[in-house]
């Protein structure tokens, strides 16, 4: 089995312009494989840290020193490890760290290792990275849930919600889902112009009109879904992620010029999903209310899928805990939260065998590393989150996707309907 030879690393941009790391792994066969990682603006305050330097350069954003672990910690004490042994080498990087949180390396430099061996590993075994993680099983491709209109701290309006994205459900196949979703962003686009609304777009490439409510968006993803001649609901189903960390203080929520505790946000979300086929709604509460959390998952857990992003941030105790606690039934996968490849598998692993489903995803800054693309179908999840159909580092995933289709060939099947289980029993 080829061993590691050497590690590299170098500070790169990200999509919004801001620095992040870049590994190059090198093994003993000739095999080089490289990986960048990705970074949050809606950040949970329990992920893993992403190491900064501070400072003038950058604004305080540049990451040579998570860079410089990377050349001068963590390189040297990997030569030699088996890149088939990820969970030893992971395990390595945690001892190397030696904080619970990642901090002390970072884990912006500890994620890029742990990907970047992988993906050499890979290459190296000359499979292609969903099969090599995921085995004879992984053949199931995700329901792209297209974020096409953007809020909160993605976006300079007055939208609350952070993320309305569509869900192809309807489709036979993930490029025919991809093209329903497209459709339905052109279409918007469209919309919005006849309204006079402006048509610049937020971080992920949705479009970030001011509007005078929530439900407007909704409203207008409507009539997009039906000027691009798909049904709403049996084609095309709607998915929120509302972020309500961003907006929570001690006073409540403050929402649609209002606070409003829990309980009436529940009531509010309880009103969408009755007149609105939303299928996923993600980080509806804070990361902090817990109480809130196992009401909310009580009164709508049966009718639609409730995504835990700030509350679990890939981190399997966190995530045991609101097993537990009955908070939330579906686990939002970042592995930037967490921080190496086989603690992202693990809390995926948990999620499946505690009936909780998962959502694969992007950071709000992402690069043109597709490592997701391939993740979400290894492990199953069945839907991915990677912004809208426009900017090449969101359509990097997706394509990658459409890539990994064609080489399943007959043996793939995409997700679809089938995904949320529960949209079936109402
Ligand atoms: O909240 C989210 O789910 C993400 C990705 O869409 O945003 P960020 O990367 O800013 O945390
Ligand atoms: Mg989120």
């Amino acid at each position: 089995m080829p061993s590691i030879d050497a590690v590299g690393a170098r500070e790169i941009l990200d999509s919004r312009g801001n620095p992040t790391v870049e590994v190059e792994v090198a093994l003993d066969d000739g095999t080089i494989a490289r990986a960048a990682v990705p970074s949050g603006a809606s950040t949970g305050a329990f992920e893993a840290v992403e190491l900064r330097d501070g400072g003038e350069r950058y604004g305080g954003k540049g990451v040579t020193k998570a860079v410089d672990g990377v050349l001068d910690v963590i390189g040297p004490e990997l030569v030699g490890y088996e890149a088939t042994e990820q969970r030893l080498v992971d395990q390595r990087l945690l001892d190397l760290d030696g904080t619970p949180d990642k901090s002390r390396l970072g884990a912006n430099a500890i994620l890029g290792v742990s990907l970047a061996v992988a993906r050499a590993a890979a290459e190296s075994t000359g499979l292609p990275l969903f099969r090599y993680v995921g085995g004879p099983s992984a053949h199931l491709l995700p329901v792209p849930m297209m974020n096409i209109l953007n809020g909160g701290a993605h976006a300079d309006s007055n939208v609350d919600v952070q993320e309305f994205m569509i869900a192809p459900i309807g489709a036979a196949t993930f490029a025919e889902a991809l093209a329903m979703g497209t459709e339905t962003y052109h279409a918007l686009k469209s919309v919005l112009k006849k309204d006079g609304l402006a048509t610049g777009l937020g971080d992920e490439g949705g479009f970030a009109p001011n509007l005078s409510s929530n439900r407007a968006a909704l409203d207008l993803i409507v009539r997009a879904v039906d000027q691009a001649g798909y049904s709403v609901g049996t084609d095309v189903a709607f998915a929120l992620d509302v972020a309500a960390t961003e907006f929570h203080s001690e006073a409540g929520y403050a929402f649609e010029g209002k606070t409003l505790s829990a309980g009436d946000l529940t009531e509010y979300y309880t009103d969408l999903v009755a007149n609105y086929p939303i299928v996923s709604i993600e980080d509806p509460l804070s990361e902090e209310d817990w109480d809130g959390w196992i009401a909310l998952t009580a009164a709508l857990g049966d009718r639609v899928q409730i995504v835990g992003d700030d509350l679990f941030v890939t981190n399997p105790t966190r995530l045991a805990d609101g097993v537990e606690r009955g908070a939330a039934n579906a686990l939002l996968v970042k592995v930037n939260q967490i921080g190496t490849l086989t603690e992202t598998l693990d809390a995926v692993g948990l999620a499946h065998r505690s009936g909780y489903r998962c959502m694969m995803s992007h950071r709000s800054g992402e690069t043109e590393d597709t490592t997701i693309a391939d993740l979400a179908v290894a492990t199953d999840c069945g839907q991915i989150k990677t912004g809208a159909p426009a900017r090449s580092e969101r359509v990097a995933k997706y394509n990658q996707l459409l890539r990994i289709e064609e080489e399943l060939d007959d043996a793939a099947r995409y997700a679809g309907s089938a995904a949320f289980p529960r949209l079936r029993a109402r």
